[in-house]
Formats: C-alpha cells, sequence, structure tokens
C-alpha cells in the first residue's frame, strides 16, 4: 500500500542528526493531543466531547532537518482523580523503557494541586531527560494583558487541531474550494501560523514558574498549543534532549499507524459526531477489505460501522439515510486531507449483538497498541 501524504517538513528529506522519542506527559486536558497535532501538523488523535475517545496510545511523527522526534500521546480520558497517581505511574512506568525524554506539558490556566505535583515528581524520578511545556498562555492573553500575543480565532475555533490546512466555515452545505482558492487558503493559513509561532511568549519566570526538585528540565517554555506560539522553542529544546540516530520511520511518515486503521478511527470519529450521546461506545468500525489501484492511484475500500442493536442501526442511518451518508462524506472529506491518494469508501451499518463482549473484536479496535 501507499504511504500517506507527506508533511511539509517531509518535503526536505532530511539527513536525521537527532532520533528521539519522546513520552507526553500531562494531567488530562493539558494540550497533550493538541500540542502532538500542532507539530505534526495533521490530524493525528481523534478529538471528541465524550471522555475516553481515545483507545490507543496514538503516536505522532515529527521529521525535518534536525532529525525525527517520535510522540507517545499518553491517554488520560479514563483517570479518575482518585486513582489519578496510580494511573500516571502505570503510564510512566508502561512508556519508559521506549523513551529518550519525556515533555511535561502543564496548563497554566489551572492552579497546580496535588495532581501536578505528583505528576511532576514522576517525571524527575523517571531520570529521563525533560522538558516542561507550559501550554494555553492565549488563553492569559485573552484575560487582559494586551501585550501578549492574541489567539488566532479561526484556529481557536478547533484547538488548532486543523492547524495549516483548508477549512469550510460557517453553517449548511460546505462548497468545495476551486484549487486556485484553496491554494490561496492553504498559504494564507500556513502564513498566519508562522507568525503566531513566532509571536512572543512570556517568560516562564513570569508565570510563576520555578524549577522544581534536584532533576530540572533541560528547559522549560511557555506555548500555546492552540496558536503555535512558543513551539519552535519547544521543538528547539526538545531536539537538544534528543540522542543522535538514524531516523525510525521515513521522512514522508507523520504517524506510524496503520492507514486501514486511520481510516476507521476517521470514519468512528464522523459517526460520534453525527450521532446521538447513547450510540458513540457501542460504535466500531471494520474495515472489512481495501484495495489499492495503483493505476488509478485509488484505494477502495469497504467498511461497516457496527452497533449492538437494530434501534442504534436505525439512529445511524438517519431518515432515507441521510446519516450515514452525511458519516460517508464527512470521512471522505477528512481522508482526503489525509493521504495522497484517492480513496473510495462504501460504507455500511451492521447490527452486530454483545460486539464489546468479543476478545476477538476488543483486540481489533485496539490494534494500534500494538504497531
Ligand atoms: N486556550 C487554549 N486551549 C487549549 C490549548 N491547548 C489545548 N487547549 C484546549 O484544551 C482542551 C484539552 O486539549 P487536549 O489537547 O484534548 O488535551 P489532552 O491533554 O490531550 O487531554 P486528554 O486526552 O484528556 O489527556 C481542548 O478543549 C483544547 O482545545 C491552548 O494552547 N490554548
Amino acid at each position: 500500500m501507499a504511504t500517506e501524504q507527506q508533511t511539509p517538513a517531509g518535503e526536505n528529506s532530511p539527513r536525521a542528526v537527532k532520533s528521539g522519542v519522546i513520552g507526553i506527559i500531562g494531567r488530562p486536558s493539558a494540550g497533550k493531543s493538541s500540542l502532538v497535532n500542532r507539530i505534526c501538523g495533521y490530524k493525528v488523535s481523534i478529538v471528541s466531547p465524550y471522555p475516553q475517545t481515545t483507545r490507543t496510545r496514538i503516536r505522532g511523527i515529527y521529521t525535518e532537518p534536525r532529525g525525527q522526534l517520535l510522540f507517545l500521546d499518553t491517554p488520560g480520558y479514563h483517570l479518575s482523580e482518585k486513582k489519578l497517581n496510580q494511573g500516571y505511574q502505570e503510564v510512566v512506568t508502561e512508556s519508559l523503557p521506549e523513551c529518550d525524554a519525556l515533555l511535561y506539558i502543564r496548563d497554566v490556566t489551572r492552579p497546580a494541586g496535588d495532581e501536578e505535583a505528583a505528576i511532576l515528581a514522576l517525571v524527575q524520578n523517571s531520570g529521563l531527560p525533560w522538558v516542561a511545556a507550559l501550554n494555553k498562555v492565549d488563553a492569559l492573553t485573552e484575560a487582559g494583558d494586551s501585550t501578549r500575543p492574541q489567539a488566532d480565532p479561526a484556529a481557536a475555533s478547533d484547538g488548532g487541531k486543523h492547524a495549516g490546512r483548508g477549512r469550510q466555515s460557517g453553517g449548511g452545505r460546505p462548497r468545495r474550494d476551486s484549487p486556485e482558492v484553496h491554494a490561496a487558503k492553504m498559504a494564507a493559513a500556513r502564513a498566519a501560523a508562522a507568525a503566531a509561532a513566532a509571536a512572543p511568549t512570556p517568560d516562564p519566570a513570569e508565570l510563576g514558574w520555578t524549577t522544581p526538585g534536584d532533576h530540572p528540565p533541560a528547559a522549560a517554555v511557555s506555548i500555546s498549543a492552540e496558536t503555535g506560539a512558543g513551539v519552535p522553542a519547544l521543538l528547539e529544546a526538545l531536539f537538544s534532549v534528543a540522542p543522535e540516530g538514524e531516523p525510525m520511520y521515513p521522512a514522508e511518515y507523520y504517524t506510524d499507524q496503520d492507514p486501514q486503521f486511520r481510516i476507521a478511527e476517521v470514519i468512528r470519529e464522523q459517526a460520534i459526531k453525527r450521532t446521538s450521546q447513547e450510540v458513540p461506545h457501542a460504535i466500531y468500525v471494520d474495515i472489512a477489505d481495501a484495495e489499492y489501484d495503483a493505476a488509478s492511484e485509488t484505494l477502495s475500500v469497504r467498511a461497516f460501522l457496527i452497533v449492538e442493536r437494530e434501534s442504534q442501526k436505525g439512529i445511524v442511518v438517519g431518515k432515507g439515510g441521510e446519516k450515514i451518508k452525511a458519516i460517508r462524506t464527512g470521512a471522505l472529506r477528512q481522508l482526503k486531507e489525509l493521504f495522497s491518494y484517492r480513496i473510495k469508501l462504501d460504507l455500511r451499518v451492521k447490527v452486530q449483538p454483545k460486539w464489546r463482549q468479543r476478545a476477538g473484536t476488543i483486540r481489533k479496535i485496539t490494534r494500534g497498541w500494538e504497531q
């Protein structure tokens, strides 16, 4: 199967001098997924308002002339407040053998409580080199300091998750732009993202950050995953702690997930977004087959949206098939941005009672872990 679309950084196809696995650690909602998506420039983690959406530990890969960074985006949704310390311990312990360095992300808009102290202690006790990112400085700006960089309202509306990519705006049926308009919009978005990234951020000391403990970070950088401010300085720090080495993946990869898994995730995200609250956890996507035709550069995919009950099927199919059509169209729009080749999608809904209790099915939907 063909590889996924090149990242802007991948166009340079550099000879990497640094190659590091960076474990991202931080409280739930600190902005871990937003930052990985911002750095990698493409959607890596799926985003939804429902908890426990992230079923797998998803990696983002960033390649540029300085080298390659592989990010482990640790899911935090499922950790109850009570179990938080224990949960993080497990995440850190599981991740440690794979990591060369840690990136600790702190949300500066939330007061640091015991949980933050516990996470920070784990990071320090890991013995690994680490970098601190003080995130969401744009929110402080919005609170009243006009000397600080303002959030880009366009980026703010989607949490920066679609950075640098053209998006449809407004309600109603989205219109497709002509190639010229699309190119102009992409160029404007890239320029805006570059300006935002270069915007000054406050000194961490101004935010009340003091170097903690006896294993301090290699650097502390204030950033906004949403606007991109401070992200170049953060990358500089991450490359400084990454070991020298050959790249782990080809430069054009931005995730090591299997394309079929990514397609399934995109379809699932669309289904979650477009169905009512009781359905999301009852949905999984099975890719029945996927065949690539090199001549037409087309991947033909047959996929099933699987639900547990007939009533759920009715919801997912919608009146006159409206809902499933919208899910399919929405998924195709996303996939077009993620893959360099064309994707044909045959999408159907199937009832499979109690699929959540079947070991084989569970293995299938969590296979992102096993790659
Ligand atoms: N204002 C502002 N909001 C941000 C920023 N980064 C992330 N957010 C918002 O914070 C919320 C949580 O962001 P995520 O990226 O999902 O956080 P996470 O750490 O991956 O969350 P878990 O997966 O639950 O651990 C979302 O609503 C984001 O839009 C930022 O730099 N500024």
